[in-house]
This record gives C-alpha cells, structure tokens and sequence, in this order.
C-alpha cells in the first residue's frame, strides 16, 4: 500500500464524522435548539425536525381542523414544520397581509401556462395586474354601473324566478329543490355575465345538464391538488421522467376547462370588434390570430365601443383589454415588468378572466347554501329578514312592477346583510390557511423574531372562532352583525376574514356581497322555505 493511499483510508473515518455530525448539527441540532423557530410552540414532536406531519395533515386535508385544535392547546403562534409556521391572531395577521408575499401554493392558479393576479408571487407584479382590473370591483362601480343592475335583474328575474316558481307548483313541494347546484348555477352565469357580458356569458341556469357536467369537471379538475400545491418541486420532475402523481384526468379536466373559458373569450372578442367597429389591427384581433401585438390606439376599445344593451357589455374583459392597451401606450412601468405582463396579452387576459370565473363560482354557491340552509332552520329569522325586504316593496311608486330593489338600498337593509355576514363567518368558503412567506429581512411576529422565506398562514376559521371576539362562536346569530357600531361589534368587524385582508384580499368582495344580497332578496321577498332533506349537510355543521 503506497503512503498516499494510506493517508487517505486514514482520512476515510474522519470524513465520515464530520459529515454525520454536519448531519446531526442541520437537522437536529440546529432546528431544535438554534434557529429562531425553536423558541415557537411545536404542533407535533416532530415539526421542528420535519414537514412529514403536517404533509400527512394535508394530505388528509385535516388542516384546518387540526391546526385549529393545536392552537387551542398551544396558543396563537405554533411550528407546524421545520420552516412552517401557523397564527391564529387578528394582530399578527393584519402584519402579515399588508405585505408578505405569497407562496408558491398558489402556482396551482396558473391558467394557459400564463400568470394570473391570484397566481402572482411578487408584489410588485401583482400590483401592476391589479391595477388593469380593480375598478370594475370596486363598491362604487358596482352599485353605480348600470351593466351590473341589468345583469342581475335579467338573471334573478328571467333565469332563476321561474325555476324556483316551478319548485312550487302543485305537487313539486315535497320534491324540493337541490339548492346547491341552483346556487352554482346562479353564480356562474353572475360572474361570467360580469367578465363576458350576459349574451357571452353562461346560461347554467337553463342549462342543467352542461351545468351538472360542468361541476364535475370541475371537481375532477381540483383532485389531488396536495401534489402540485405541497410537492410541486417533485411533481413536475417526476412528470418530466414520466412519473405522473397527478390523475391523467385531472389533467384532462384542467384542458377542458380552459377551452370552454376560451370559447367564451373568443366570441367576446368578435362581438366586441362587430360592435366597436375596429379594424383588425388590435388586442381583439389578436385573440383570433394570437400574435403579440397590442393597438396603438390606446383607448380605442373604450370609446368607440357601444353596445345595445347594458346588460351584455362585457365588464371586465373590456376592462382588461383596454388596460392593457392603455399601459402600452403609456409606457408607464418598467420594461421588465413590462414585458412579462404583456408579453401574450391575450393569454393574460384569458387566464385573469378564467380565474375570476373559478374564484367567484364556488365561493359565492357555498354561501348561498349555507344560508339558505341557516335561514331554514331559523323561521324566526327568515321571517324578519322577509319583513325587512317587503317593507321596502309598499314603498315603491309603482306596486305592480316586480320587486327588485337596487343595490345601494339592499346594501343599507340591516339583517340581510347580518344573515349574510354571519354565514361567511361560520362557514367562510376560504376557512383554511392562506399561506404566505416572511420578507427577506425577516420580521416579528409577537414574542418571536422570524427569519425570511418561512411560510407562515393565518385561518378565517380560527379567527372567526375566538369566543372572545365572538361567544358561543359555533352558534348561527345573526345579531352579532346588528346594532350600534360599539366597540365589540368594531372588534367583530375587524376579525371578519372571509375576504381576507391588505393587498392581496379579495378583489370581489364588493361583488360577491352584492350578488349575495340580489339573490338572498330576491328569494326570500318572494319565497318561504323550508328543509326537505339536508342528510348531504355536514353533520357536524348542525347545530
Ligand atoms: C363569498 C364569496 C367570496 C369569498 C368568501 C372570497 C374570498 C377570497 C379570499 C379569502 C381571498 C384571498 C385568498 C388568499 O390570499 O389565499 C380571495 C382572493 C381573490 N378572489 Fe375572492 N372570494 C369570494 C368571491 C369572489 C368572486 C365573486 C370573485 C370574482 C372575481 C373573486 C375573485 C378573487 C380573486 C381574483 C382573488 C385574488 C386577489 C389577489 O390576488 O389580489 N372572489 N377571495
């Protein structure tokens, strides 16, 4: 044996334990006792060492329960992985949502391979997408426009009057009628009404059978998403060697859905050139031959176009598309920015619109069961909120025209905007944690000093379950909403969550309250209803 190789079988063992106790010091060592998460509560004996409990807890999709039994146990801030912290305190969240950007949890809103506002991580860049949009969601704009009021008159009037009429008639009562696929109708012919106009939107309302179709796909769409959300690193390497943990027909279903929100977009984009007169040389144009020029004409598409209708202009699409020839004309923001955003124009403002499509369907139809179901159970309370609603019917000038209030007097009426709040609280659509990561400097949050990049979530369950804030929290009361602006009701409405809160709440939440308030009014103005069968409610949820 020479001595060179002597030397370095010598060195052989002392390699090896300085590896095992790097080992040892990184996972842990360091984790347990040094790093500034040591100090914070764990959820699990392990947490601090590794993500595998809280990675079972989602995959179970227990989160939200579970977390909410932890920091009962444990207090308002807790581990829950080695680099993965959860807070269930108003204080701390407000911190957290004024600026922490989002994680990458959020890449599963990605539309047509293309960035939306939902999906963007970068606050800056998020700002810039908000801009293009946010004033079509705005409360002014949407009690002030004409387009939104036509909408839901023709909606609630024409499309789901009849149908609950229908439920009535004469040996229909004891069928009833399935609430929860009617409210996923309503709500997607609002929403798409909003984004394409009511003629380019969907008619789900008489289209049942698409409609059932539809919210299959949809469901097929969003199974296994633990995959992409929690493990999209080794998700998208093990697709590329041909390994696929996500279902070959939740694929499919992803497809098929951005297809038929593209059919959508594309017809728009004809009735818009038909009817704004333009030639083919702009961001509509494009939208049929998908090249990446926008018009130089910057605000043609906002004033040479007219429509016949208010009620088939469509809102947010023109919005968009007019933003962002807008922002290419005035070269307002930086050319990196830029053009990311503008690079496919067309594309951007498909995924936008698909992702409103998707964030305003299910949320506002599960609220709307859930009152429904509420006000069943609470005659009483039904009862009131039908006196409160037909007292504003004597009141009108003209007794035989339909009974249909505008949206600034529904906004004022006190208990329907108590039953509505009240149902967002108990069962707010978004009730689980909304991730987010420290800022690089890091930050406080209550006693504890974080480093940057931790993912830290508050949840609009806990918080709207501190019996502090608001007693016997399990129990439906709508007065909680009523009454004096004291400082306990100040205190409820500042820990009323279901939109979230700071730069990335909610851009709809004026929208979805309006959209609640027209249906809830125009039902229970006209209806008394009752439970014919709730065995597919959460038994849980029963009180
Ligand atoms: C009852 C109805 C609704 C509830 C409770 C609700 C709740 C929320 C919550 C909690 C967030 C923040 C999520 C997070 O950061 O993790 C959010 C974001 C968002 N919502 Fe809603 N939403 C509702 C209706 C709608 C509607 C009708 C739309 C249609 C446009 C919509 C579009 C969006 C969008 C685009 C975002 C992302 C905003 C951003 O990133 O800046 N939502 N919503």
């Amino acid at each position: 044996m020479s001595s060179s190789s002597s030397f370095s079988a010598s060195l052989l063992p002392v390699t090896l334990l300085s590896l095992a106790g790097f080992a040892i010091y990184r996972l842990l060592v360091y984790p347990l006792f040094i790093s500034p998460l040591a100090k914070i509560p764990s959820a699990h004996w392990s947490s601090a060492i590794s993500p595998l409990w809280i990675l079972y807890v989602r995959f179970k999709q227990n989160e939200t329960e579970t977390l909410a039994g932890v920091h009962e146990a444990l207090g308002p801030v807790v581990r829950v992985g080695p680099n993965d912290v959860s807070v269930n305190d108003i204080g701390f969240a407000k911190t957290i949502h004024t600026s922490f950007n989002r994680t990458k949890y959020y890449s599963i809103f990605v539309n047509y391979d293309t960035s939306c506002m939902f999906s963007t991580i970068p606050s800056k860049e998020h700002a810039m997408r908000k801009r293009l949009v946010s004033h079509v969601y705005t409360k002014t704009f949407i009690q002030s426009s004409p387009t939104v009021a036509s909408q839901a008159r023709a909606i609630l009037l024409d499309r789901l009057l009849p149908v609950i009429t229908a439920s009535t008639a004469a040996g229909q009562e004891s069928h009833g009628i399935e609430v929860s696929a009617l409210f996923m109708a309503t709500s997607m012919d609002f929403i798409t009404a909003h984004g394409y106009g009511l003629a380019g939107g969907t008619d789900f309302l008489h289209r049942t059978v698409y409609c059932e179709h539809w919210i299959q796909t949809y469901i097929t769409r969003f199974q296994a998403l633990f995959y992409l959300q929690e493990l999209s690193g080794i998700t998208r390497f093990l697709a590329k060697v041909g390994m696929r943990l996500q279902p070959r027909t939740s694929i499919q279903a992803k497809a098929e859905l951005e297809d038929w929100n593209q059919g959508m977009f594309d017809r728009t984009a004809v009735r818009l050139a038909d009817h704004s007169g333009l030639q083919d040389d702009g961001v509509l144009a494009e939208s049929r031959t998908k090249t990446t020029r926008l018009s130089d004409d910057s605000d043609a598409l906002k004033t040479t176009f007219a429509w016949g209708q208010p009620e088939d202009e469509p809102t947010v699409m023109l919005s968009l598309l007019s933003s962002l020839e807008r922002e290419q004309a005035a070269h307002k923001v930086d050319r990196a920015l830029y053009d990311k955003i503008l690079r496919e124009p067309v594309l951007m403002a498909q995924s936008e619109l698909y992702d409103h499509i998707i964030a305003g369907q299910e949320t506002t139809a599960m609220t709307l069961t859930y009152l429904a179901w509420k006000l069943a159970v609470h005659q009483d309370v039904q009862g009131l909120l039908r006196a409160e609603l037909l007292s504003l019917q004597k009141s009108e000038d003209d007794p035989s025209a339909p009974f249909f209030p505008d949206a600034k007097t529904l906004d004022a009426l006190p208990v329907l905007h108590a039953v509505i709040m009240e149902t967002l609280r108990l069962h707010a659509p978004f009730e689980g944690p909304q991730p987010r990561q420290t800022p690089e400097a890091g930050c406080r949050v209550g006693p504890y000093e974080l480093p940057g990049g931790v993912r830290i979530a508050t949840m609009a369950y806990t918080l709207h379950r501190d019996a502090v804030v608001f007693p016997d929290p399990e129990t439906w009361d709508h007065t909680r909403w009523i009454g004096a602006d004291d400082e306990a009701k100040k205190a409820r409405n500042r820990q009323f969550w279901a939109f979230g809160s700071g730069s990335r709440m909610c851009i709809a939440n004026h929208f979805a309250m309006h959209e609640l308030k027209a249906i809830a009014a125009m039902i229970y103005s006209r209806f008394k209803t009752h439970i014919v069968d709730d065995s597919m409610m959460d038994p849980e949820d029963k009180e």
